[in-house]
């Protein structure tokens, strides 16, 4: 008798857990496109982009695949803690981030021993070149480095200011519109190690 009442307890409680788990799936919606029970509609897409925006989550996966939507606002989530958070930590165990896009391809890079690339695309101010700025912020923080290096490194951060003052103008759509296409390459020296 004991043991039923213990039973019904327990998939009591298992029920509750799926009930608030489902509740918060209402609310901010799946975390990877894939998981929508109607994924191959399009409205059922937007709704989630739509729920996810509203409790300021910006990136949502299609598998592999990063979705970013502009805020347009600041958001806490580019701290160096966030950064610790997604280093070297598997692409799904962790909410989806730009940082777990960077870190997966420098993981790919060691473990593969290929070069990567990390394609960003969108429309006039969709956020492309803050995206890039974050990852190479990313890498700049990650990333073991000689002094030598890091001068580098800071110098590269530095170059987009000036970069942005020759090339950028104001439109209709972007107060700060790059009029330029944009091809970064990173380089790693492999004698350099990461711990990860
Ligand atoms: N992740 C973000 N967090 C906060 N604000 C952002 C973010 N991404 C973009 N923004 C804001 O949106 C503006 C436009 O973004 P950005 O210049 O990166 O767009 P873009 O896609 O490169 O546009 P374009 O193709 O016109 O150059 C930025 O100046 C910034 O104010």
């Amino acid at each position: 008798m004991e043991n039923r009442r213990n039973q019904v307890v327990a998939s009591d409680g298992v029920r509750a857990m799926m009930e608030s788990a489902l509740t918060a799936r209402d609310r901010v919606g799946v975390q990877d496109f894939v998981l929508l029970e109607n994924y191959t509609s399009e409205a059922a897409f937007i709704e989630n982009l739509r729920k996810r925006f509203k409790e300021n989550l910006i990136y949502t996966y299609i598998g592999s695949v990063l979705v970013s939507v502009n805020p347009y606002k600041d958001l806490e989530i580019y701290t160096k803690n966030h950064m610790e958070r997604y280093r070297g930590v598997n692409f799904y165990e962790v909410s989806p981030h730009i940082y777990a896009v960077a870190d997966n391809s420098y993981r790919s890079m060691r473990t593969e021993r290929k070069d990567q690339c990390i394609l960003i695309s969108g429309e006039s101010g969709a956020g492309k070149t803050e995206a890039s700025k974050k990852i190479l912020q990313y890498y700049a923080v990650t990333c073991p480095a000689s002094e030598q290096v890091q001068t580098i490194k800071d110098r590269l951060l530095q170059s987009n200011p000036v970069l942005e003052a020759f090339g950028n103008a104001k439109t209709l759509r972007n107060d700060n519109s790059s009029r330029f296409g944009k091809y970064m390459d990173i380089q790693f020296d492999f004698k350099v190690r990461r711990t990860v």
